[in-house]
């Protein structure tokens, strides 16, 4: 089945497929699925792979039998799963004008029953087509890393540095990134400038709605091990903590933007460039409280799978440093875009993609290697499995971030299919803070990396397993001990 498979995403271009007559992708043959007991489905394999906190593993077990392409019943989500990249490649392309993707339940359902609207990453067609254009113009442009994000980005990282107490394990090292990443949300949102003068004022409300973005976390990973429908009708306590969690983070989050709102116009920040560009103060507190949800668990998680790679590798962390010790890199500017650094972050979220499924729901019927599959069916991409295929990345369990240095011809070192890994996703719903977080991430090991050496605190612990909690964290506690360097 592998091979048949992938000789049809190598036989056809996509662009042949995409103009192949819908009769011609209605005599397809659906995707392959694995045999089920009857009213269980493959519920009892999915169990037996290490359930829900799992799932990666048993999706991974079922590429490897079924190929690239599969569709499974898993619970009540029925959905064809993709790992070859050109596929991937090809289900973006056809995701459609106002791309669809799933929202968890138990969001959608805090949203109805307290009537909250909320910003970009539950919006729909136009509305979302509107706030994505103005978000998007503002943090993916070109010139939004100079302009915008550089200098907040660096001046949390050096306090971030500053901060570490040398030789002592940072305590609590989760919630230190969720501060870390709330921090550069409101520094974006101020200018480098404003935020520093205001950056004692406004360290407890920070704090507090950091705290409370990871409690939210904390909450909706416990709620999503069942219906929250259910979960609501029977007022379990799961729905009623997750419900008042959410509304803790939601007041935190609205009350700092409202006080934030005022102070932007003398700064040049994120906040200020959105009501310039005529967003109203409702809809600008809407996107952002959003934004710094977004931000909280994606960052966070990211950068502690990092700061546990970079640890396990003292080698890596001495070439890094050498690099960022060349008077080349001594600006910001230039140590965000080191290639090396960048290259530790690609190989950090290759091996550990925060959201290791990205879901879409394909608007028409379609060709998905060989197979049918039709209009409105959810299109899964097992960014687990592909990121760590042989056949994408030479040595694909090894960190090895010099796999994305270019060699002389420009190609990448060891790296056969860079679309293998997308840790943002692609195409016009693609993550929408990919520039922030890559130059937030890279100025962090920046500034760590030239004040200290990172060493385990574990020792020769096992490495923490992924799991997945809504996002993929680690089984256990990251414990690093930062040592100055001489
Ligand atoms: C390492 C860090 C991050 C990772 C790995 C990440 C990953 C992603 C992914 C995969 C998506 C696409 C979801 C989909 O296709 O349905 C997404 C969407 C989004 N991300 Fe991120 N993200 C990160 C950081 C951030 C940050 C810092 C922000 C805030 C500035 C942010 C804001 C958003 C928003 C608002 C969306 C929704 C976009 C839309 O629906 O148009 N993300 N992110």
């Amino acid at each position: 089945m592998w091979s048949r498979a992938r000789e049809w995403s190598r036989a056809s271009s996509w662009a042949a497929r995409a103009l192949q007559p819908q009769t011609q992708q209605q005599q397809l043959p659906p995707p392959p699925a694995p045999r089920g007991l009857p009213l269980v489905g493959t519920t009892l394999d999915l169990i037996a792979a290490g359930s829900a906190p799992r799932l990666h593993h048993y999706v991974d077990q079922r590429h490897r039998q079924l190929g690239p392409v599969f569709r499974d019943s898993i619970g009540p989500v029925d959905a064809v799963f993709v790992s070859d990249p050109n596929e991937m490649r090809r289900v973006f392309s056809l995701e459609g004008r106002y791309p669809a993707h799933i929202v968890p339940e138990a969001w959608l359902l805090y949203n109805q029953v307290y009537g909250y609207k909320r910003g970009l990453f539950f919006m729909e067609g136009e509305e979302w087509q509107r706030f994505r254009r103005v978000l998007a113009g503002q943090l993916l442009r070109a010139s939004s890393v100079p302009e915008l994000l550089l200098a907040p980005c660096h001046a949390v990282a050096k306090d971030f540095a500053a901060e570490l107490a040398p030789g002592q394990v940072v305590p609590d090292l989760e919630s230190r990134m969720y501060l870390w990443a709330t921090d550069v949300l409101v520094a974006v949102l101020l200018g480098a400038q404003r935020y520093g003068e205001l950056r004692s004022q406004l360290r407890a409300p920070t704090r507090e709605l950091a705290g409370a973005v990871h409690k939210v976390f904390g909450e909706s990973a416990r709620l999503s091990l069942m219906p929250a429908k259910l979960a609501r009708l029977l007022h379990l306590p799961a729905w009623r903590h997750f419900v008042s969690a959410v509304q803790a983070a939601l007041d935190q989050g609205n009350a700092l933007v409202t006080r934030l709102i005022p102070e932007c116009a003398a700064g040049n920040g994120l906040l200020g460039r959105l009501l310039a560009a005529g967003v109203s103060h409702d809809d600008a507190r809407r996107l952002v409280v959003d934004l710094l949800l977004a931000a909280g668990d994606t960052t966070a998680y990211s950068m502690l799978w990092l700061v546990l790679l970079l640890a396990k590798h003292p080698s890596v962390q001495e070439e890094l440093h050498g690099a960022l010790s060349q008077p080349a890199a001594a600006e910001p500017e230039a140590a965000a875009r080191l290639p090396l650094a960048r290259g530790v972050i690609r190989e950090a979220l290759r091996l550990y993609p925060v959201a290791p499924f990205l879901c879409r729901y394909l608007p028409e019927d379609a060709d998905i290697g060989g197979y049918r599959v039709s209009a409105g069916q959810l299109v899964v991409l097992s960014l687990y499995t592909s990121g760590r295929s042989e056949a994408n990345f030479p040595q694909a369990g090894r960190f090895w971030p010099q796999r994305w240095l270019r060699d002389s011809a420009g190609a990448y070192r060891g790296v056969t299919a860079s679309h293998a890994s997308l840790p943002f996703a692609m195409g016009a719903r693609s993550c929408v803070g990919q520039k922030l977080a890559e130059t937030q991430m890279a100025l962090l090991i920046a500034e760590i990396t030239k004040r200290f050496r990172l060493e385990l605190a574990d020792g020769a612990e096992p490495e923490p397993e992924m799991v997945l909690r809504l996002v993929s964290v680690p089984s256990r506690p990251v414990r690093v001990r930062p040592l100055p360097r001489l």
